[in-house]
């Protein structure tokens, strides 16, 4: 059921009714909310010809990307491809060098402080407040993000209750393992309940039933008209789970639309290796069959 906020655009709690479980096939997912199918949704998120450089270092070359409501959408590439700079630039924490990035409609970089009140982010280098327990970590990310007290306690309840941090809730998220730290920083960008989120590598470190756990929630978001947007280098996950996916090399876009013509006849990590430029034989490497003892 959709949860009004007071000052956020209302979307349907995430994390509401989630029980545990295996994610759902997209083939075997429910109907989504609405009448329309995803591609007849308005677009959430467009990106024109973003470019950003670092030095001498091209890492993003002229991307454009439109993202629709209700969409579960996969980014994927090589290491080094470009994937981190875009979602940094989407969500507004490195500006670009050209381009424009509208999200619900907003520029996020000439209005963002009201774009990124629908954002929810998973960055990738994670800069959590990790002398806060993992409670005082979520309190405050919704307070931040304009919630009241009440609000939020429930919130931190529902989600602890969802990602299976209820015991680590009152200790410091400094001393959570990887996976724990990662599902704290998830949580902690649902809180608001945003119309857009933005999740780098939100999967690894992550166990497989916790993964699933957090599969099933983001299904459930999408399903209610919320929209994804995530980097993996997971391929079956991103074939099993997304709708579309966007291939990115070199800092440009060599295919992206649905995951089944993206993939053609094969899957898709045949069409990334493909596109990818292919696999690299392990010449030149026979010193190490020669053993230090
Ligand atoms: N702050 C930075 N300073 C200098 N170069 C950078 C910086 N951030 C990214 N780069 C470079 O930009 C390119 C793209 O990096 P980016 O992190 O976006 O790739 P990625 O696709 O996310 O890679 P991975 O899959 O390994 O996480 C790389 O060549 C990287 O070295």
């Amino acid at each position: 059921m959709p949860r009004p906020l007071d000052n956020v655009e209302p979307v349907p709690s995430a994390v509401e009714g989630v029980e545990a479980g295996a994610p759902v096939d997209r083939a075997e997912s429910p109907a989504r909310a609405g009448d329309t199918e995803p591609d007849e949704s308005p677009v959430v998120l467009s990106i024109r010809n973003l470019s950003r450089s670092f030095g001498d270092t091209v890492a993003v070359n002229g991307i454009d990307l439109d993202v629709r409501r209700g969409s579960f959408y996969g980014i994927v590439g090589p290491n080094g491809a470009g994937k981190t700079t875009t979602l940094s630039m989407v969500t507004g924490l490195l500006r670009p060098d050209s381009g424009t990035i509208s999200v619900n409609g907003l520029d996020v970089w000439k209005d963002p402080a009201k774009a990124k009140k629908t954002i929810g982010v998973l960055p990738d280098r994670l800069r959590l407040f990790d002398r806060l327990t993992g409670a005082q970590l979520l309190y405050y990310s919704g307070v931040l993000r304009g919630l009241d007290g009440r609000t939020v306690r429930a919130r931190v309840k529902d989600l602890a209750s969802a990602f299976g941090l209820e015991d680590a809730l009152n200790r410091l998220v400094a001393d959570y393992s990887a996976g724990m730290t990662k599902k704290v920083a998830l949580a902690s960008a649902l809180i608001h309940s945003p119309r857009l989120l933005v999740l780098d590598e939100p999967f690894e470190s992550v166990d497989p039933v916790s993964a699933a756990n957090v599969i099933e929630i983001l299904q459930d978001y999408v399903a209610n008209g919320g929209t994804v947007v995530l980097s993996s280098h997971g391929m079956d996950l991103i074939q099993r789970v997304c709708d579309h996916v966007a291939i990115i090399v070199n800092g440009e876009v060599l295919d992206a639309g649905a995951v089944d013509d993206v993939r053609r006849d094969g899957t898709l990590e045949e069409r990334f290796v493909e596109l990818a430029g292919g696999r690299k034989a392990a010449e030149g490497m026979e010193w190490l069959h020669s053993f230090s003892d």
